[in-house]
């Protein structure tokens, strides 16, 4: 498990590029046959991915947890971005396919990622955060989520936000998740651009076209910064930081965070006219 600790928003003011992608980019969240896993120090939100193909995969205990096992103090939600799937959690199991999540409450000893075939494989992405009782374990599909159009296409960003972890979802301690489908033509997302400082937030950007990428802005909404980020790359956005981006074609992404509170509109927007 790959361990980030802390960047105050006064030395990423002066972070080359190459720096910026080592603190804030997680360039491999799907890995043939493994589970990948990244430990960012905000909020202690756990990023990762599983790609079973040839072998179920089985969440690991990393030693950093100090834990009895994975998910001894700390909830998860998983959604899946790829093909047919199902993850075993204490010996029940759940079938997921493409943009269906399960919440996997705290307690739960054995958590086992399959794929249906080798050919189209599924993509289970993870997040996790510290959790402070047992919610129940919940699978959610597409069709059944809270939806919020936002966006023009004379803005360039027309989008549905799928709210799947969330007050008015499935409950959780302090996880919130879901996913924003931006439509032809639309390739800005979170615009204007806000901060949450009670709370971390987490992207993974999917369903990028190859041959495209998206330019994610990061910082101070006076000071910021830009990283190239490609189809199935995620990024940490720590407290202080907006997280907004625009593509070079339209292309979706799952949202996660944790802090504070779960309250998904509270936050402090920026003009646009006022961004540097
Ligand atoms: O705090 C909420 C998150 O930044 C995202 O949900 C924003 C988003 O998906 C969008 O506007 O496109
Ligand atoms: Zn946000």
């Amino acid at each position: 498990m790959d361990y980030r600790f802390e960047s105050s928003s006064r030395e990423v003011s002066r972070f080359t590029t190459q720096e910026l992608r080592d603190q804030f980019l997680i360039e491999t969240i799907f890995h043939a046959d493994s589970i990948q896993l990244t430990y960012t120090i905000y909020d202690r939100m756990i990023i990762g991915g599983a790609k079973p193909i040839n072998l179920a995969l089985e969440l690991p205990n990393p030693d950093k947890l100090k834990a009895e096992y994975f998910l001894e103090r700390r909830e998860m939600g998983v959604i899946n971005v790829g093909g047919n799937g199902s993850i075993e959690v204490d010996g029940t199991s759940y079938e997921l396919s493409k943009l269906s999540a399960l919440y996997i409450g705290r307690g739960s000893k054995k958590v086992v990622f399959k794929s249906e075939s080798k050919e189209n494989p599924a993509l289970f992405y993870i997040l996790s955060s510290p959790a402070h009782k047992e919610y129940p374990t919940q699978k959610l599909d597409k069709k059944d989520v809270v939806t919020v159009t936002l966006g023009s296409l004379e803005t360039s960003n027309h989008r549905t936000i799928y709210k799947y972890i969330h007050n008015e979802g499935i409950q959780s301690c302090q996880l919130v998740m879901g996913l924003t489908i931006l439509e032809p033509g639309s390739i800005w997302n979170t615009m204007p651009a806000h901060v949450h400082d009670r709370r971390m937030e987490a992207y993974l950007y999917f369903d990028v076209d190859p041959q495209h990428a998206v330019l994610h802005l990061m910082g101070p909404a006076q000071e910021t910064k830009h990283l190239w980020v490609h189809n199935h790359q995620a990024i940490i956005s720590p407290p202080w930081s907006v997280h907004s981006g625009a593509g070079t074609k339209n292309y979706s992404f799952i949202w996660g965070m944790a802090g504070e509170n779960k309250d998904y509109t509270d936050m402090d927007f920026s003009e646009i006219i006022e961004l540097k």
